[in-house]
């Protein structure tokens, strides 16, 4: 599955257009502020109903439109609308002519992965990245994933909000018990989806390594914390004087994170900055992995500003694994097209695209 063609009207700097893409690779190139990441954005957009920049579709329309609307088409003959509303912050996603209520049915249609400046920061940021890294996986592979983990975010929230009452207004901790049975037991559920995956993507990360060439990098081990030690049901027991004082749940599957570690010690740690951007192309090309072995999905891959993070060895080894997958289409931005000319001769069906104050033009040469 992939991408064909993408209309798009009102988003950001762009000028309403249409461009049809490679079923391979597709390169955005243009100066700064030319609308790259824009387009990049609608894109990330219609494939997951979620932009990698901001929350607020409001920012994402034109400053001077009232609405912004993205059509996008796949080789299959599916077809995917999203229209906002400024005036009503009105989201209308149409598939196949029919309006779906959830952003997450859309994102299920075509996994979507985004590489940009910002990733690199996965292993030494903190844990809110490595645990989206680990769920988006989940989210692809296991149906039933999405729906425990909204419910384990609900029970959370009803905790906290009863840790809140009973600081301000007294409220008695009888309910306590039972937010903190539900939160045990949906924490084992999501913890033991989450070793699961990690296995897998430790598979195909090891794999992968060797395919880059990272000889620096004997044996990727991924540990998982899972937001607690020892047992759940203790731990909330025993930081309840705390969790009432913060008004906020200190342990469970939430809190959780992964630690990469080599025989050396801990990567965050031990390697070099880029060392650790090899290694974290690694951990997204075995996501594309894990998805293709575990559910025989595509993936498409967003590389916003690629050439400004990885030197060209790198650039090189991220896209030739990348083809050899042959289940990625990918579309990335950069501001030379020369930066990239060591492509041009390997890959002929490249599509290249000049991005110019918001005007997007196909290269036909
Ligand atoms: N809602 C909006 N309406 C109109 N223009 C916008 C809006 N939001 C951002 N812009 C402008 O759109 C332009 C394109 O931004 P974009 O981030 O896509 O550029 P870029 O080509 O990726 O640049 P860079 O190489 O510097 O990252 C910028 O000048 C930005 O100020």
């Amino acid at each position: 599955m992939y991408f064909k063609a993408l209309q798009y009207r009102g988003l950001r700097n762009l000028k309403p257009g249409k461009i049809t893409f490679d079923r391979e690779l597709n390169i955005f190139f243009g100066d700064n502020g030319a609308g790259k990441s824009s387009i990049l954005e609608a894109i990330a957009l219609i494939a997951s109903g979620r932009s990698f920049r901001t929350n607020k579709f409001e920012l994402i329309a034109n400053h001077a439109d009232t609405q912004f609307t993205l059509f996008a088409q796949m080789d299959d003959q599916t077809k995917v609308g999203l229209g906002y509303t400024k005036a009503n912050k009105k989201r209308e996603i149409r598939l196949n002519g029919e309006t779906i209520n959830s952003l997450s049915a859309l994102s299920k249609i075509y996994p979507t992965q985004v590489l940009s400046p910002e990733s690199y920061h996965l292993i030494d940021s903190g844990p809110a990245e490595r645990r989206k890294y680990i769920d988006w996986c989940l989210f692809h592979v296991k149906h039933d994933y999405h729906e425990y983990w909204k419910k384990y975010n609900q029970v959370l929230q009803q905790r906290n909000a009863l840790l809140k009452s009973i600081k301000y207004k007294g409220s008695s901790k009888a309910q306590l018990d039972s937010w903190n049975s539900q939160l045990c037991s949906l924490s084992n559920i999501i913890n033991r989806a989450r070793e699961d995956i990690i296995e897998q993507l430790e598979y195909e990360l090891n794999k992968i390594i060797i395919k880059l060439d990272a000889e620096f990098c004997n044996e990727l081990k991924i540990g998982y914390y899972p937001g607690y030690s020892g047992m759940l049901d203790e731990r909330l027991v025993e930081s309840l004087e705390s969790d009432i004082r913060s008004g906020t749940t200190k342990y469970g599957a939430h809190r959780a994170d992964i630690r990469l570690k080599v025989e050396q010690g801990l990567v965050k740690d031990y390697f070099s900055r880029g060392q650790k951007k090899i290694i974290i192309n690694a951990l997204f090309l075995a996501q594309t992995a894990v998805l293709k072995r575990l559910s025989n999905k595509d993936s498409l891959f967003l590389l916003d500003d690629f050439t400004s993070e990885l030197d060209e060895q790198n650039q090189r080894s991220l896209l030739e694994l990348l083809f050899q997958q042959k289940n990625v289409q990918t579309m990335l931005s950069c501001l030379q097209r020369d930066s990239l000319s060591w492509l041009k001769n390997r890959y002929n069906s490249t599509h290249m695209f000049h991005v110019e104050h918001g005007t997007i033009s196909p290269i036909n040469e």
